[in-house]
């Protein structure tokens, strides 16, 4: 959450370990650009981005670069922002599992601290595949500025650990290493507006909360597509998959807020616990039902503009043989009095026709209908969609009467915007996740029960396919996924929602 100009964090040091990778070069970087562009960072700060690969801090900045005008809400900025944010900016080329090389990180807060004269904040940022972090975690907490609870933090990215075991694995070596106030568990669609935004929604208001249950829903879906196939990202994506990637984090995360109960407070534990109470009330899944709630799939060639595009498998980074699913749905349940039998269907996959995440809560049809079915022109209504991106808006399809003497009804829509709504660019949730940390604000950030409880609710699924050789590729780039895909759903009598 953005404090007010005058609240800038105090000088920082942010070491982002994945420096040379794509989440930095996509996300992170452009992020702190335009926290830098809209004076939210400190006066002093610098940026060291870490990886094996051998950039030089010219070559790095030069990549760094191309990444902000591909990648970043501001293309450019202002005329001289990257000339003057860039210089902050440094690489330090260093093999994350070299302990002896840590000290390295050690002396450059210590040279910092005599240059700027003042008290550091030190952000270790893990950008990193999971298997890396307790590697780095261990040899960061033996570094004795670590010990400073009050100024020196450490960000995981998700998906934290690879597993439940992992999982707890390292919030127990975490907890042995650092406060838990040092520790930030990022999940960034958290840092959404339009992901914050359920909460106002549906809290703020009087209106849908009365019918946000089962005895008006048909069902929920959560759609989050990307285009992108793997864009040299193999050595992470390699060894998570779709599932790990995306669905035990941001789209549960989603979910959360779609089912949670109404909080007593903002506080950060309170809205926590009612989100951990959805994921606990996520109804486990037998081995013996994993094939009917869940689908997974990996893209094969596909082609655009009359051109062949290579599949999963000939990518970069990838097995010939690879098993990792590109694409996963699921159909899950709620447990309790609000949500029981309501399906919630997730999807989330690469490498698909459009780059959109939409939630869907289809609500019943009408109980009775008087209106002649001759004059309904489609039955495609009673429907909430919620646009988290790249539409950031909501949409209430409904019925009406098309004005004239015959009587028609159709369905339309009613549309809150935010680009009509709202002058000037959402911040990135980067730079609202980044600028939380800086200020020592963990409300956005997970719990280690939380993300343990997520967990729990992909085990069978993921053990299930870890047991069982998929017979993949399954469908072609560019599609909506595997035909299995299409009948989790159609077999429920629904279909999914695009828009
Ligand atoms: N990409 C995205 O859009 C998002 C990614 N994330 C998360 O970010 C994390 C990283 O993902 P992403 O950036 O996409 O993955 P990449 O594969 O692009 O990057 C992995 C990074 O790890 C570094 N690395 C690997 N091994 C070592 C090593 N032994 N020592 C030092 N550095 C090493 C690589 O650097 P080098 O090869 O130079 O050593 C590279 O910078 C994942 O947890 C992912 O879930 C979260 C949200 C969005
Ligand atoms: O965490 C991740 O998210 C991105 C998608 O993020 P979005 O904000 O653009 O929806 C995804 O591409 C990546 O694989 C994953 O690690």
């Amino acid at each position: 959450m953005i404090p007010a100009t005058n609240q800038r964090p105090p000088a920082t040091i942010v070491f982002i370990f994945g420096g040379s990778g794509d989440l930095n070069l996509r996300k992170l970087t452009p992020a702190l650009y335009n926290l830098f562009i809209d004076k939210y960072l400190p006066e002093r700060f610098a940026v060291v981005g870490l990886g094996r690969s051998p950039y030089t801090d010219e070559s790095f900045r030069e990549r760094l670069l191309e990444g902000v005008q591909s990648f970043s809400r501001r293309k450019n900025g202002p005329e001289d922002a990257w000339k003057s944010f860039s210089p902050s900016v440094s690489y330090l080329q260093m093999d994350a599992g070299d302990a002896a090389a840590y000290t390295t990180l050690s002396d450059f807060v210590g040279t910092k601290k005599s240059e700027w004269g003042e008290e550091i904040n030190v952000v270790f940022y893990l950008a990193v595949a999971p298997q890396l972090v307790p590697g780095i975690a261990t040899n960061l907490g033996k570094l004795e500025l670590c010990d400073d609870t009050s100024h020196v933090r450490i960000v995981v990215e998700k998906p934290f650990g690879h597993d439940l075991k992992t999982a707890r694995e390292l919030n127990a070596l975490l907890g042995g290493l650092f406060a838990e106030e040092q520790i930030y568990r990022i999940d960034h669609y958290l840092g959404k507006e339009t992901v914050q935004n359920i909460l106002a929604l549906r809290f703020a208001n009087s209106l849908f909360e009365p019918i946000w249950n089962r005895r008006y829903v048909e069902y929920v879906q959560i759609t989050a597509s990307e285009t992108v196939g793997l864009e040299g990202r193999g050595g992470y994506y390699e060894g998570s998959g779709a599932l790990r990637d995306m669905i035990q984090n941001h789209l549960l995360q989603v979910l959360c807020m779609v089912a949670t109960e109404a909080p007593i407070s903002f506080e950060a534990n309170e809205i926590r616990n009612k989100k951990v109470d959805v994921l606990n009330a996520i109804r486990r899944i037998k081995p013996e039902q994993v094939k009917d709630i869940a689908v997974r799939g990996q893209y094969g060639p596909g082609e655009k503009d009359g051109k062949t595009i290579p599949g999963y498998r000939e990518e970069e980074g990838v097995k010939p043989d690879s098993k990792t699913e590109t694409f996963a749905a699921v159909k899950l349940f709620v447990d309790n009095w609000r949500w029981e039998d309501v399906p919630f269907y997730l999807r989330t996959g690469k490498g698909l026709p459009e780059k959109a995440t939409i939630i869907t809560i289809q609500f019943k049809p009408a109980p009775f209908y008087a209106f002649p079915e001759e004059a309904t022109n489609g039955w495609d209504a009673n429907r909430l969609t919620i646009g988290i991106q790249p539409a950031m808006d909501i949409r209430l399809r409904f019925q009406a009467k098309r004005p004239g003497q015959t009587l028609a009804i159709d369905p339309v829509d009613m549309v809150f915007s935010y680009k009509d709504a709202y002058e000037g660019q959402e911040p990135e949730a980067y730079e609202t996740l980044l600028l939380d940390v800086m200020t020592g604000d963990a409300t956005l950030f997970m719990r280690a029960d939380q993300v343990e409880a997520a967990w729990k609710v992909v085990t069978p699924i993921l053990d299930a396919w870890e047991s069982e050789t998929p017979d993949f590729p399954n469908y072609p780039l560019g599609s909506w996924g595997p035909e299995a895909a299409m009948q989790l759903v159609e077999k429920d009598g629904f279909q999914w929602m695009t828009k």
